[in-house]
């Protein structure tokens, strides 16, 4: 008698599934998808790849701001699915090659936030409310938090899970794609679109909009913790290799230049939140547009390309959030494309 795991079941060798987009959200639903589902074969496509995408100009620390319409427990999980993942690869021996690392400081407000306690603050390790003595190092806030994050330094991480996408048996394309019946007529039984921004041409979803992001990379190793100001127009977070200071967020701006009153901008609010930063070396300046959206889009829909009605499983308009949510909406993402196999038709299935 012959037994077939769904391991290795030859018919489910065929099922095909195809991932657009190369950054961050792209690569964590390509691994989850490819680590889950062995029987299938995992493609992904992208135009842009590390170190060009807008995943390696992010700081990459876990920290968000809600999205207005979903569910908060959903967001939650999310959160906690995403650190606990990158808790797990920064407390084991891959941790520098990933890069990925804890990294503990402070969230400073100059009014009372709305929200004293994020709703995260039970997935970050120690969160408490700073005490005065802590706060008395910044005098023109009157409000803090402390707690320990994770840093994931994109251009480590990035090359890190294409290596472990590839050695799950996926492969990688540099493409661009056109349209999505360009895919269908290659046959791809599941589509899944983590395009980023992309979205916005590749699939005409006119809700995705550019917020432009500038940074520096500084040289100043005595530099330990971080300090973030209220929502984020002024961080300094110190990595593996050098401190990302900001930042900006500039809506509806597409410019990929570098702008030098940004820069200057920048380091002045930075310094006035650590003064020691006026020493430190300028090693670089980049800038992103993050793929916002009002909310992040994760869910499926049949899409009739051609003439075939093919299943699309969408995971993008992160925002300035796609680090922290990246391994969360992989998972929900893989979650829809089990769905869309199961939903297959009986003859297609076989
Ligand atoms: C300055 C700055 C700081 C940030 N800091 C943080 C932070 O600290 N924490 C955090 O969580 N987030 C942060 N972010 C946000 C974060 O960078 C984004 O949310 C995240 O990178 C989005 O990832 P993504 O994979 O969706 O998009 P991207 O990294 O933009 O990747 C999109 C991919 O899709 C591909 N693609 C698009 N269209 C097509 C097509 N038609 N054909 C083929 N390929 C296509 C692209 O080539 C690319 O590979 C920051 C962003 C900026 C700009
Ligand atoms: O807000 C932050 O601290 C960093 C970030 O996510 C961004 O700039 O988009």
């Amino acid at each position: 008698m012959t037994f077939f795991s769904q391991q290795n079941h030859p018919m489910m060798k065929s099922m095909t599934i195809v991932v657009v987009g190369g950054g961050v959200v792209g690569f964590s639903t390509a691994v989850c998808i490819a680590e889950a589902l062995p029987y299938c074969s995992v493609t992904l496509i992208a135009d842009r790849f590390t170190p060009d995408t807008t995943s390696d100009v992010a700081a990459g620390i876990l920290i968000c701001s809600p999205f207005p319409d979903i569910p908060l427990e959903q967001q939650q999980r999310w959160f906690k699915e995403t650190i606990d993942h990158l808790l797990a690869i920064a407390q084991s021996e891959q941790a520098s090659e990933a890069g990925v690392l804890l990294s503990s400081g402070w969230q400073i407000y100059k009014e009372l936030p709305v929200d004293k306690v994020p709703f995260w603050s039970a997935f970050v390790l120690g969160f408490r409310i700073m005490t005065d003595r802590e706060l008395k190092r910044f005098p023109d806030h009157k409000f803090g938090q402390a707690f320990t994050t994770v840093k994931c330094e994109c251009s480590n991480y990035l090359p890190w899970m294409e290596k472990r996408f590839r050695k799950a048996g996926g492969q990688v394309v540099k493409q661009k794609v056109n349209d999505l019946e360009e895919l269908s007529s290659q046959g791809y039984d599941v589509i899944v679109n983590c395009s980023g921004l992309g979205a916005k041409s590749l699939v005409g979803d006119s809700q995705v909009f550019p917020v432009r992001g500038q940074v520096l990379k500084v040289q100043a190793p005595w530099l330990q913790h971080f300090i973030r100001d209220g929502e984020g127009q002024s961080y300094i977070y110190p990595g593996m290799h050098s401190v990302t200071v900001g930042g900006t967020r500039q809506v509806d701006d597409w410019r990929l230049e570098v702008d030098p009153k940004d820069s200057q901008d920048i380091l002045e609010r930075c310094s006035s939140l650590e003064p020691s930063l006026s020493r430190a070396r300028v090693l670089g300046e980049s800038v992103g547009l993050r793929p916002s959206r009002k909310n992040v889009r994760v869910e499926r829909e049949i899409v009739l390309l051609g003439n075939r009605q093919v299943p699309v499983v969408h995971n993008y308009g992160h925002g300035g959030w796609g680090v922290t949510l990246s391994w969360g909406t992989a998972l929900e993402a893989l979650g829809l494309v089990r769905k869309c196999l199961h939903e297959r038709p009986p003859r297609a299935r076989l």
